[in-house]
């Protein structure tokens, strides 16, 4: 049954492969972003493919523009069905220079350095409210349209860090952590009006919201992209189209009875200890 699903960030590398595999299915999709212009070309591409989408600008940290959102997307096609809440992402400002605090870094004057202790609250906060606030907003706005309809579900994306943090990025795994207990929180809470809520906690997978934290200027990997892919028992980063199969699993009803789930996409790097 073709049904209207809403995806935020789908301007972006991940949810932009989503919104297109879900177009497939024979959804009418609302590709939202922040940047217009990506969200318009995302729904241009799933149109020529022979799909049904449109590209619309939302902020999911302002309530106002969401709703706005919502009403041209009600307008076009009738109301919203499924959320995939896929903005969010890390920010240089919530990062420490270092994985591990040493006593001479204190007295470390390079330019850009930063240690725990200089992270600017400001930063934190921007990292927070991205990833939790704007999975909260989209889901107070859209999934309103879902009470009493059957067939709804909201999918957020978590993260690896969410079960184990890692080094360097505590605004971003703290945040992300968030979202995968809210999964469970909301999910309870909409148990009874036949919401489902899940989350996907995809690996590793390299786009632009990562990229200086893995890959060097001329593209090699950096220490810690190069340490990623030693931990992960596949051995490789993963590629958007791996986290296909698993959305359109709980985005239909074939996922009727599952609630309250983050599903690890990984290639096994929270099931390795390392050793
Ligand atoms: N790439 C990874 O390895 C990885 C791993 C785990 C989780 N994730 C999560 O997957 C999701 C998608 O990220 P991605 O890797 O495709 O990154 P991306 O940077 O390619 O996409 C993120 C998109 O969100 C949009 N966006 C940013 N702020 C916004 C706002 N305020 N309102 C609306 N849209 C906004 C951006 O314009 C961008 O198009 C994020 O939640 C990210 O945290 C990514
Ligand atoms: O090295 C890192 O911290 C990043 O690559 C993370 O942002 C990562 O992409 C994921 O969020 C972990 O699931």
């Amino acid at each position: 049954m073709s049904k209207v699903v809403v995806l935020t960030g789908a301007g972006g590398v991940l949810c932009s492969t989503l919104a297109k595999a879900l177009a497939e299915q024979g959804h009418k999709i609302a590709v939202l972003d922040l940047k217009l212009e990506a969200a318009e070309q995302v729904a241009k591409e799933i149109e020529s493919a022979g799909g049904t989408a449109m590209g619309v600008m939302a902020n999911v940290l302002e309530k106002a523009s969401l709703e706005d959102a919502k009403s041209k997307i009600n307008a076009a096609y009738g109301t919203v069905d499924i959320l995939v809440n896929g903005a969010g992402g890390n920010h240089p400002l919530g990062t420490t220079s270092n994985p591990f605090l040493e006593e001479e870094d204190l007295k470390n004057t390079t330019e850009g350095f930063k240690t725990f202790f200089d992270l600017d609250s400001k930063g934190i906060e921007f990292v927070f409210n991205l990833n939790f606030i704007g999975t909260l907003l989209p889901t107070q706005v859209f999934a309103k349209d879902m009470i009493g309809k059957k067939g709804c579900s909201v999918l957020n994306i978590s993260s690896m860090n969410a079960f184990t943090p890692l080094t360097k990025i505590p605004a971003y795994s703290g945040a992300k952590a968030a979202v995968s207990n809210f999964t469970q929180w909301l999910s309870v809470h909409f148990s009874k009006v036949g919401i489902r809520v899940n989350a996907l906690a995809p690996g590793f997978f390299l786009t632009d919201q990562n990229r200086t934290l893995l890959t060097n200027t001329d593209g090699s990997l950096t220490q810690r992209g190069q340490q990623i892919i030693d931990q992960t028992p596949m051995g490789r980063y993963g590629v958007p189209e791996d986290l296909i199969s698993t959305t359109l699993y709980l985005c239909d009803e074939a996922s009727s009875f599952v609630t309250g789930v983050v599903i690890p996409i990984d290639g096994g790097f929270s099931a390795y200890s390392g050793v």
